[in-house]
């Protein structure tokens, strides 16, 4: 044997054993342990390697079969008529090749028709039909035996029980993908996770997971659908049936068997490629996963001339997509600070090709996703990336470990400015609590310190917020306060005169309220009447500083989450010298009186609700005030509501009040009773 053959005879038979592992873990285990492209193109080379060496073919090889096995756990199903692959083609080469191979077999060099029908990604079954009942239904298993799962599918919503009308054949198999839909599948990801069980990898293994159970009620739990795409068993035989696959199609559909929407028909592969290229175009916004489109001969005549081959039919090829998930290796992880201090772990990957780009980072979300994922520096990662979603880790290839990967580490303290990670118990991410001197967040820490419920800067608006941290003007929110005319005017856009205007503003605004103070230090959680009620409970700045989580959650409205977060946020030496710097150049504020224990807020024990639009302030605005006062919002009027603020165009809350008897204020009954209580 010459050495290149003996060469190849060892890489056949490492592909084989390689393929057969992959098909058990994916058919049998319902659990991909590669992605399909690496599938596919070990697939390829094996398709390539055996027919180069003829003499090496073997009829037991994996490239000659229907993948799948049934499971023993199932009552066997024998196929009367055997459920067959498809061929694959991956670029138009390999499609014009088919056209031409199905046109010289026939001997016929007319333009042929095709069904165009999007590829389901979901697993094959068949559904017979007796007397127009469903009586059975199977997976596709090795092609000739499959697995019973009758009880299971009669679950699946779409799937008709009994056929309408009467013109059916007695005995009738209709063929199809039993698949989740993108959103069903989100959606049942999510209640997975939070309790703590399996996350599926995609769409088709939670669709394959979910109809391969031995109880059918949490089947039927499950958000499965199934699109018909041919007929298996026809009985009489000579059951009048149109002579077109399309037409056929048709006929199902009368039957009341649900089709996919998206199919059509086209002329020769000039006409299949425009179907590829319109799909390819709509692929991420159909509410289906696909992983490409099937090109039938649509003359079931020509069909019927063209036969099989051992595991596929002569007269259909799959014409596949560019894949959405790849194979690569996560080199390092490194953590981001995004605008609000969260702190994200991306995932630094040898660059590889997917979804139709090369990518070199994925996101890796938080901590609990490296714990749920179980993923180490130096790990092969499945990575996918559907659209234009930020490109996901899917899982580990866990068999391509070597021992030498490494565990991920997340930082206690943040990689840019050094301050303390907090991470409350219940959240899943973990911030920066640097908030106004971590340079990631500082352009969003000063815009919310110069806006109006805050420090209520005159013509300090978002745009020179940006201007002024971009030209090393402003690092902390106490050098707005020293700028001068000279450095303003230095920036695009700003004249003399306006740069005056920016500093009288930023003058008259030194005097301010304890509240606004506290709620422009942007404290997480910190709204405005939150602010408020601290300001109004501590009275000086001082108390809030020293004040304890337990003398914090003595303020009305502050839950332990928030006290958390306030505590973390006065323990920060960083936020200690931003408030001190704000102080030393002249931020001041009026003392407040701390009203007497036995004194009660004027709107105490009272419940509003607010409705319609407010020409003088904003419904969170008017919100806050009235909370100061004492009152609850409440979001819906009960009969439990005191009174209801209805603005201008209120709807259906003022009928409701009306209906309710309760007492209805307009905008200015509100102003005026504001102006009394200031
Ligand atoms: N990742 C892995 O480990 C792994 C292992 C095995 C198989 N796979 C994937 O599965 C593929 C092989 O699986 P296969 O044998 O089921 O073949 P296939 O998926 O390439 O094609 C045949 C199947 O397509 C489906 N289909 C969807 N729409 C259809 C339509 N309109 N008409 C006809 N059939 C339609 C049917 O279920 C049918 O059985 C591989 O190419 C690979 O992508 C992956
Ligand atoms: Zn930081």
């Amino acid at each position: 044997m010459s050495e290149s053959l003996q060469n190849a005879r060892r890489r056949i038979e490492e592909l084989r054993t390689q393929i057969a592992e992959y098909n058990y873990q994916y058919y049998v285990q319902d659990a991909p342990t590669v992605p399909d492209a690496q599938y596919d193109r070990d697939m390829q080379e094996l398709i390539a390697l055996e027919k180069a060496h003829p003499q090496l073919q073997s009829a037991s090889s994996p490239s000659q079969k229907v993948g799948g096995q049934a499971l023993s756990a199932f009552e066997q199903v024998t196929h009367e008529v055997p459920m067959l692959s498809l061929d694959n083609a991956f670029d138009e080469t390999t499609l014009l090749a088919f056209e031409k191979r199905v046109s010289d077999r026939l001997k016929d060099t007319r333009v042929l028709h095709f069904s165009c029908e999007p590829k389901l990604d979901g697993l094959a079954v068949s559904i017979l039909y007796e007397n127009g009942q469903l009586v059975r239904a199977a997976t596709r298993g090795d092609g000739q035996v499959g697995e019973n799962i009758t009880a299971n599918v009669r679950t699946i919503a779409n799937v008709p029980l009994s056929l309408r009308g009467t013109n059916w054949p007695e005995r009738v198999e209709v063929r199809g993908e039993v698949f989740m839909p993108k959103k069903g599948f989100e959606k049942l990801n999510e209640q997975q996770k939070q309790a703590g069980a399996k996350v599926f990898a995609n769409p088709r293994n939670a669709a394959a997971g979910s109809l391969r159970q031995l109880d059918s009620k949490i089947t039927a739990k499950r958000p499965l659908m199934f699109y018909a795409y041919s007929l298996g068993l026809v009985s009489p035989s000579d059951f009048s049936l149109p002579s077109l696959h399309s037409q056929r199609l048709e006929t199902l559909a009368q039957w009341g068997i649900p089709l996919c929407p998206d199919i059509d028909t086209a002329k020769g592969a000039k006409g299949c490629l425009d179907y590829y290229q319109l799909i390819l175009t709509k692929r991420d916004n159909l509410p289906y996963d696909i992983d490409g489109v099937v090109f039938k001969v649509n003359d079931i005549e020509l069909q019927q001339q063209l036969g099989f081959v051992a595991r596929a039919p002569r007269w259909a090829i799959a014409q596949k997509f560019p894949a959405q998930e790849e194979v690569t290796r996560l080199l390092d992880v490194e953590f981001q600070v995004g605008r609000t201090g969260a702190i994200t772990p991306v995932a630094r990957l040898e660059p590889v090709f997917v979804g139709g780009v090369t990518v070199s980072n994925a996101t890796l979300h938080n901590q609990d996703e490296i714990e749920r994922l179980g993923v180490k520096v130096g790990d092969y990662v499945i990575i996918r990336r559907a659209g234009d979603v930020i490109p996901q880790v899917v899982s580990v290839v866990e068999v391509k470990r070597n021992g030498a990967e490494r565990d991920i580490v997340f930082p206690s303290t943040c990689p840019v400015c050094d301050s303390n990670v907090e991470k409350l118990a219940d959240e899943a991410v973990a911030r920066c609590t640097g908030g106004l001197i971590c340079a990631a967040q500082r352009k969003q820490a000063l815009k919310h310190f110069a806006s109006r419920k805050a420090f209520d800067i005159d013509g300090l608006g978002d745009k020179l917020v940006e201007q002024l941290v971009d030209a090393d003007l402003v690092h902390s929110p106490a050098d707005f306060f020293t700028l001068t005319v000279e450095a303003l005017i230095g920036l695009e856009r700003m004249a003399e005169k306006s740069a005056v205007k920016l500093l009288n503003a930023l003058e008259a605004s030194k005097t301010t309220t304890l509240a606004k103070f506290l709620y422009a230090l942007g404290i997480r959680e910190v709204g405005e009447a939150t602010a408020a009620n601290l300001a109004q409970h501590f009275t000086t700045l001082n108390a809030i500083r020293s004040a304890n989580l337990e003398d914090l959650v003595a303020v009305s409205d502050v839950g332990e989450i928030v006290a958390t977060h306030i505590h973390n946020f006065f323990n920060e030496d960083h936020n200690i010298e931003v408030i001190e710097a704000l102080i030393n150049v002249g931020i001041h504020w009026p003392d407040i009186e701390k009203k007497s224990a036995g004194e009660s807020l004027p709107l105490e024990g009272q419940t509003c609700v607010i409705t319609g639009t407010l020409s003088t302030m904003g419904r969170s605005d008017a919100k806050a005030k009235l909370q100061l006062l004492g009152a609850k919002v409440a979001g819906s009027v009960s009969k439990n509501t005191d009174f209801l603020v209805a603005g201008e165009k209120a709807g259906s809350k003022l009928t409701k009040a009306q209906d309710l008897n309760v007492a209805v204020w307009d905008e200015d009954a509100l102003v005026a009773f504001l102006a009394e209580h200031e």
